[in-house]
């Protein structure tokens, strides 16, 4: 477990992480995002003791991290997967780090195996694309068989296959039992993986919640999407039943307030041939750009 509580840290005038409160729950995968500046990356650091805070405290399991006695065996993280002494081996950069925490020479083959790295193992990581660093980098943070694990943009440069992969470990990690702390800017992946997702601005948190409550917070949650030959028929229906009618095409209407279910009654009651019904999903990209709006610190030309 990770818990933040009133985390703060100051670079000078910067703010980089402002009375942070946030709990990342054994057994679930939390997602963790924010725009750029935010202060994730920051908030990891602390976590991972490499930073001090300027107030507040962040625990893992309820320890700081200066004082685990075995920080690799409570808890697995990548910050920076090209971090790597670039002529040493895959498998001599594991078998370093293992030796620091008294890790057997198995468990180095065990990592190499989980993470495919076994065609690889035995090439200087200055060779490594971007995708083996990041599978690398997973593999070190397994290496203790950690509690907690913490990974930042672990699906940057990976193929379609590792996407595929990281998704199944991280689920599966969590449904060992343990902690999974992840900051990803694919929103698309994030949603198919995370259980919970918190999301910080300008240091501040701005939403700590499960994924169906973040949905929530999309603009198209709630929304019916009906497409009918009959508009005219429709519109007053739904209108008399108090629906929000938005006419997307001439003949799709955005409906709220009245139910899916409802809506296909009030078509047939009206006579109204319906073509297409469906609720509208809400998407994880659409809540976080609702949620985010007003924290953007680097924008691009025009209005959101
Ligand atoms: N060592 C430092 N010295 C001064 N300012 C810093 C330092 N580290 C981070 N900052 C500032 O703190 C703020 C948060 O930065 P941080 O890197 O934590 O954000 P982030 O959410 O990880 O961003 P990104 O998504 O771009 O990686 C930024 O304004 C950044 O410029």
């Amino acid at each position: 477990m990770i818990e933040a509580q009133a985390l703060t840290k100051r670079y000078g005038p910067t703010t980089a992480v402002d009375g942070l409160s946030f709990t990342a729950l054994p057994g679930t995968v939390t997602g963790f995002l924010g725009p750029n500046g935010a202060g994730k990356s920051t908030t990891m650091r602390l976590v991972l003791g490499l930073e001090r805070p300027t107030s507040g405290t962040v625990t893992i399991g309820g320890r700081r991290y200066a004082d685990l006695d075995a920080p690799l065996r409570t808890v697995g993280a990548m910050l920076d997967a090209r971090s790597v002494h670039p002529g040493r081996t895959a498998f001599r950069h594991l078998l370093a780090l293992a030796r620091t925490h008294g890790i057997p020479r198995s468990r180095v083959d065990e990592v190499i195996g989980m993470t495919g790295l076994e065609s690889v193992a035995g090439r200087r990581v200055k060779g490594f694309s971007l995708g083996m660093s990041q599978r690398l980098g997973i593999a070190a943070a397994l290496l203790g068989d950690p509690g907690t694990l913490m990974l930042d943009e672990p699906v940057n440069g990976l193929d379609p296959d590792g996407v595929l992969w990281v998704r199944k470990l991280v689920r599966d990690l969590a449904a060992e039992g343990r902690t999974v702390f992840l900051s990803s800017h694919l929103m698309h992946e994030l949603a198919l993986c995370a259980d919970r997702v918190v999301i910080i601005g300008r240091g501040r948190l701005l939403a700590d919640a499960s994924m169906p409550e973040i949905l929530h917070q999309s603009e198209r949650a709630g929304l019916v999407r009906v497409r009918t030959s009959d508009p005219a028929l429709l519109v007053p229906a739904l209108l008399q039943l108090g629906g929000d009618v938005v006419a997307q095409q001439d003949d799709v209407l955005h409906v709220r307030h009245v139910s899916l279910e409802d809506v296909g009654v009030a078509a047939g009651r009206a006579g109204a041939t319906v073509l297409e019904l469906a609720a509208e999903a809400g998407s994880l990209e659409e809540a976080y750009l609702r949620l985010t709006a007003d924290s953007v610190q680097y924008q691009a030309g025009g209005a959101r």
